[in-house]
């Protein structure tokens, strides 16, 4: 018999079994609010116009062919990618202080910058916050790293366990690795205020401990790149060395396309440029080099400034719907008068409402309301609709009554 004959089977992704589940359902008026990926008011997925221009340029451009890209990418979605988190007035670019590699999406941002430090940094420990984007243990666990957490969100206030999160950085080891989510706080929505970030900058800097910025959703919290980008540039500014993991899936909406980087800011140029030839060595027997389509695609918008303001237009209708979600949810709970205190979907920012619904309410919901949710109580915004938000408000309401 076969040689994997004792395989077991494997569970379903907490985040992607969703829509497995979700896709398996007969019923018509079922909704997926599971994974983060945005949906239009007609419940479709988007491709922005201007990506679709970029494509068309692309194809139309003759003299593109499809060789291999050197093992960091192309060097133009680097230096655009670094310039889109940093700002274009960034010292560290100036300084030639950057490292960048184009990296598949998020995930392989974060998995190639977590092997690096696996291979190249003095301490093993990374901190996460409680509760994080599901798939972080796995991906810094696999690349060796040993995962804690730090307290971040409160379940009583539904916000910011901030004297927690201050206590759990200060106890940790000096030189320990800390994840920062840089807006947009995946499951919870909640995220420091730029006060309470300068806290935790300072806090961090006088243990030296080493920041690893996950950016997701720069754009898609507030709608602005750069008030998203804000806390970033605050440690970038005080010539401290940290790790930034981009995606393009949800700001661009290049999902499939697996379009992202990752900067290494550091002190001095030529530590940029060793670390920046120790990252090839970490990406050749990974994947060797990156794909060609989706970096263009990001690249040739970044890189025109009509197509540049286009997106941005784009890319705020995306985050103003959202938030137009949070509050028709809000009023529809409210005028049923759902019981308990529902304005933190008001004041939860990004894809995700946490709503703190119980993995009974959930369980309940999918099968007496076909609402397809993470078990952690988390919605993304983005999969409602206004003709949707009373078949969601029904549901929580019959959940917690
Ligand atoms: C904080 C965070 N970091 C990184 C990623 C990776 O994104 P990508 O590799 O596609 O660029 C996600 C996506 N998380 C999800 O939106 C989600 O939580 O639903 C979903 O895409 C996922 O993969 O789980 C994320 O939420």
């Amino acid at each position: 018999d076969s040689v994997f004959a004792s395989i077991v089977q494997a569970p379903e992704d907490p985040i992607l079994g969703v829509t497995v589940a979700y896709n398996k359902d007969p019923s018509p008026n079922k909704l997926n609010l599971g994974v983060g990926a945005y949906r239009t008011e007609e419940g479709k997925p988007l491709v922005l116009n201007v990506v679709r221009k970029a494509e068309q340029l692309l194809v139309n451009d003759q003299s593109r062919v499809k060789e291999y890209l050197p093992i960091l990418g192309l060097a133009e979605f680097n230096k655009l990618s670094a310039k889109l988190i940093l700002g274009n007035d960034s010292p560290a670019i100036q300084e030639n202080r950057v490292a960048t590699a184009q990296c598949l999406s998020g995930t392989g941002s974060l998995r190639v910058g977590a092997e690096f430090l696996a291979k190249h940094y003095h301490q093993r420990t990374i901190y996460i916050p409680q509760p994080s984007w599901g798939n972080h243990v796995k991906v810094f666990t696999m690349a060796g790293l040993s995962v804690k957490n730090y307290r971040y969100y409160d379940p009583t206030t539904r916000g910011l366990n901030f004297q927690g999160l201050l206590e759990d950085l200060g106890a940790a080891p000096a030189g320990a690795i800390v994840l920062l989510h840089a807006c947009a706080h995946n499951p919870t929505g909640v995220d420091p205020t730029v006060e309470e970030w300068e806290q935790i900058r300072q806090s961090m800097r006088s243990k030296g401990l080493l920041p690893f910025f996950d950016s997701a959703y720069q754009g898609f919290a507030s709608g602005s790149l750069d008030a998203d980008a804000q806390p970033v540039r605050m440690f970038v500014a005080d010539g401290g060395e940290c790790f930034i993991a981009q995606s393009y899936a949800k700001n661009m909406g290049l999902y499939g396309e697996r379009v992202g980087a990752l900067s290494i800011v550091c002190k001095a140029a030529d530590v940029a440029s060793r670390v920046e030839s120790q990252l090839k060595l970490v990406i050749r027997p990974m994947y060797s080099n990156p794909p060609i389509h989706g970096a263009s695609i990001a690249m040739t918008i970044l890189k025109n400034s009509d197509m540049y303001n286009e997106w941005k237009i784009e890319l705020k209708a995306m985050a103003d719907r959202i938030i137009s979600m949070r509050k028709q949810l809000f009023d529809a709970l409210s005028a049923k008068g759902t019981p308990g205190d529902w304005s933190h979907i008001i004041k939860q920012i990004g894809m995700f409402t946490f709503t703190g619904l119980n993995s009974d309410q959930v369980a309940f919901m999918t099968k007496e309301y076909h609402i397809y949710m993470t078990s952690d109580g988390r919605i993304s915004m983005a999969g409602l609709s206004s003709k949707t938000v009373p078949h969601l408000a029904d549901a929580i309401h019959a959940a917690v009554t």
